[in-house]
């Protein structure tokens, strides 16, 4: 990977840890284009991540429920889903001056869409600066995800330095991943095994919205780097305010299309089994979900029936908000001339 250029950003970039906010008020709504317009926020809707996947049901004192919502079509619960509501329920028992500055998890069940998920926070350690939770997420009686996330106090520091964002059409000039399916579905010559995909590709209802930087080649072979760009956000309004919340909504959000980046480099093999086995974050600054954020996913290593995915999300006016890590199981067969109609 070619060396990164590294920005001092004191003065621009706040520190997770500085007041929720800090950085907007530096921003007005007229040099900011990431602020959407509040008459357009009206008209959506409340995200759906909000107001159902990530509200969880208290049954006792650190115990909760969660239910779902998307089930990707391997019919196992989505990674990002299950580490966003076991934040939320770490998150629950942390007192309100302190940030989420990162979480490690592993998977290591599949989850059951069939029913709901409990969440059993173990109150780890309580210190003056940082405070750690262990979250055990279980289903059937057996943990499924083990995750431990770290919360710290605001503290501002003299060290502060970050890369540079690349530089990227901005998603106004793009396309979402849906009017691009359209696109392709408008092709007279489209196999029909293909239509029937991108068909059931559109009817799936994921809460985030993505706006690739290069449009993805839908069922073509084509061989490419192991790096992909996107603009992301959560669908509907979430609003300012809650940065613990935007945090779990970005957990959400960066288990999505994430391990994928480590299959870009082998167009002739196909998927029999991949999953996430761990996923870890580490939260850099505040930042708003619901706003569009680039994606920047990279996969520096794949071996051993595994591979390494790396993002970073960036806040749209340059601020690197989010750094992310996960290790997947990636079982593949070579495609065959029939399987490829
Ligand atoms: C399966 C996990 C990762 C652990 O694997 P293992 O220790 O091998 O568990 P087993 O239960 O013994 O086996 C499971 C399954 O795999 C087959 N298997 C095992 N070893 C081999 C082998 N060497 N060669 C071939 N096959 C093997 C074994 O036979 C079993 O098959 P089955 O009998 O047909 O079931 C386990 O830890 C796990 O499942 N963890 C949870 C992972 C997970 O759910 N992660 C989150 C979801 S992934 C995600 O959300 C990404 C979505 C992205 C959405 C998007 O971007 O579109």
């Amino acid at each position: 990977m070619a060396e990164r250029e590294v920005k001092d950003v004191a003065g621009v970039a706040e520190s997770v840890c500085d007041p929720p906010g800090a950085a907007e008020s530096q921003l007005s709504a007229e040099d900011d284009s990431s602020v959407r317009p509040a008459a357009l926020y009206k008209q959506d809707l409340k995200s759906v991540l909000v107001t159902s996947v990530l509200n969880l049901e208290q049954l006792d004192a650190d115990l909760y429920r969660g239910t779902h919502h998307w089930v990707p079509r391997t019919q196992r619960l989505f990674g990002g889903q299950i580490v966003g509501q076991a934040l939320v329920a770490a998150a629950k028992s942390v007192s309100d001056n302190l940030y989420a500055h990162s979480l490690h998890c592993y998977f290591v069940r599949a989850g059951d869409p069939k029913v709901p998920v409990l969440y059993q926070v173990d109150r780890t350690r309580d210190g003056r600066s940082f405070t750690v939770r262990s979250v055990k997420a279980i289903q059937h009686g057996q943990p499924i995800l083990i995750c431990q996330a770290s919360f710290q106090t605001v503290q501002p520091s003299p060290l502060q330095h970050q890369f540079t964002m690349p530089v990227v059409p901005q998603p106004e000039d793009l396309l979402t991943v849906e009017e691009l399916i359209r696109l392709y579905l408008s092709k007279p010559d489209l196999a029909e095994k293909s239509r029937q995909g991108l068909n059931k590709l559109l009817a799936s209802d994921v809460p985030i919205e993505i706006k690739p930087i290069q449009p993805p080649h839908f069922y073509r072979v084509v061989k490419a780097e192991p790096k992909t760009l996107f603009w992301v956000r959560a669908r509907g309004y979430i609003g300012e305010g809650n940065m613990k919340l935007h945090c779990c909504v970005a957990a959400y959000v960066s288990d999505y299309a994430f391990l994928g980046t480590a299959l870009l480099p082998y167009p002739n093999y196909r998927v029999q089994f991949s999953a996430s086995l761990d996923h870890a974050m580490w939260f850099h600054t505040t930042f708003r979900s619901d706003e569009w954020m680039l994606y920047e996913c990279e996969s520096p290593w794949a071996g051993g029936c595994r591979g390494l995915v790396q993002g970073r999300l960036w806040r749209r006016d340059g601020v690197l908000a989010v750094s992310c890590s996960q290790e997947g199981v990636l079982r593949v067969k070579p495609v065959t001339e029939s399987s490829k109609l």
